[in-house]
């Protein structure tokens, strides 16, 4: 029976941004045999901020992912590996080599509004005969209806399911259906639309509910929901709901939750989790994966995260401008010395 949608399970991408992308060749084998047993189709494994992301700024892996990317599709028995590339940071060389490693799905990131700079990398992966996913981040910051058409520049380019990403986990459900119908009209079954959603206002799993019933047919989730911000929508959580809603997910509820208690919290140091500064980061629309950067700021300048990250809220700022948390950190810095 055909699953009427489809997870994919991001704990080895995403949830690396909780683990200071540290995540050894072990735990991804006990990961990926997890979730493929437990009928998870589609697994990321990347640096948390996709390949190419093991940088002085982003923090360097503890393994190379290209080798944590062939540990993984060796231990797959039917799950295909996924991996995400920002296009600047990753390049299309990282995605050929990702792919001799053995991935097949290639998820292509932009912020919302800069879907062009993804159209060659949509054509490599389709060169390469891969699977392809369109991740528009920072959904929130632009109306459903330019979501939309940067979308279609997706498709048109090649992209075979485009993601509302939000990334700030600042979407409220109906701003999610909202953003959901706009991409199905623009897009007009030339590809899928999934929802990729987190935890910063706990309304990841309520989101990606939503989404679905807007339409949407593929989802995003991670283990234990670890992931940037206050992490992901959880896997084990998502496939619980949609079992009790009687929506067909081909998942194996108990494995999961097993995967989530058994494999993965064991080696979790810090569990993400809905406190003040992600909660602000969800509430003033800011990039989960400015979290630890803003702590960092916050630790070294002696002045409040929470209050750091409200002001990147105000100021917009998106993903790639992390340096620029410094420079709030610095001016905060001096007004209370003032
Ligand atoms: C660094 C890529 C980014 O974290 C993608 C993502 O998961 C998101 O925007 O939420
Ligand atoms: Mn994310």
């Amino acid at each position: 029976m055909k699953a009427e949608i489809r997870l994919t399970d991001t704990t080895l991408r995403d949830g690396s941004h909780a683990m200071s992308h540290r995540f050894t060749e072990k735990q991804v084998r006990s990961v990926v045999g997890a979730l493929d047993a437990a009928g998870v189709q589609v697994i990321e494994v990347t640096h948390g901020d996709g390949l190419g992301g093991s940088t002085f700024n982003y923090g360097f892996s503890a393994v190379d992912e290209i080798k944590l990317v062939a540990a993984a599709a060796e231990t797959a028995r039917q799950a295909r590996i996924a991996v995400l590339l920002l296009p600047g940071l990753g390049t299309v060389h990282d995605l050929r080599q990702a792919y001799d490693a053995g991935a097949r799905v290639a998820r292509i990131a932009t912020h919302c509004t800069e879907a062009d700079v993804s159209i060659q990398h949509f054509g490599a992966a389709r060169d390469l005969g891969m699977e392809t996913v369109g991740f528009l981040m920072l959904s929130h910051m632009i109306e459903p209806d330019d979501l939309a058409k940067q979308a279609r520049v997706m498709a048109d380019a090649g992209c075979q399911c485009v993601y509302v990403v939000d990334s700030a986990g600042a979407l409220v459900p109906d701003d999610v259906t909202a953003r959901v119908r706009a991409l199905i009209d623009s897009l007009g079954g030339d590809a899928e639309v999934g929802i990729h959603a987190h935890q910063n206002l706990s309304l990841g799993v309520a989101n990606s509910l939503a989404a679905w019933q807007a339409g949407a047919r593929q989802v995003d989730g991670t283990l234990c929901a670890l992931g940037a911000g206050a992490g992901n929508a959880p896997t084990e959580v998502l496939a619980a709901v949609f079992d009790k809603l009687g929506v067909y997910t081909g998942l194996d509820v108990p494995a999961l939750l097993a995967a989530a208690e058994e494999i993965v919290l064991p080696f979790v140091a810090r569990r993400p989790w809905a406190g003040r500064n992600a909660i602000v980061q969800g509430y003033a629309g800011v990039y989960s994966s400015f979290l630890l950067h803003a702590e960092r700021a916050a630790e070294r300048y002696g002045v409040p995260a929470h209050e750091i990250l409200r002001r990147v809220g105000e100021a917009r700022y998106v993903g790639g401008q992390e340096d620029l948390i410094i420079d709030i950190a610095i001016d905060l810095a001096k007004e209370t010395a003032a």
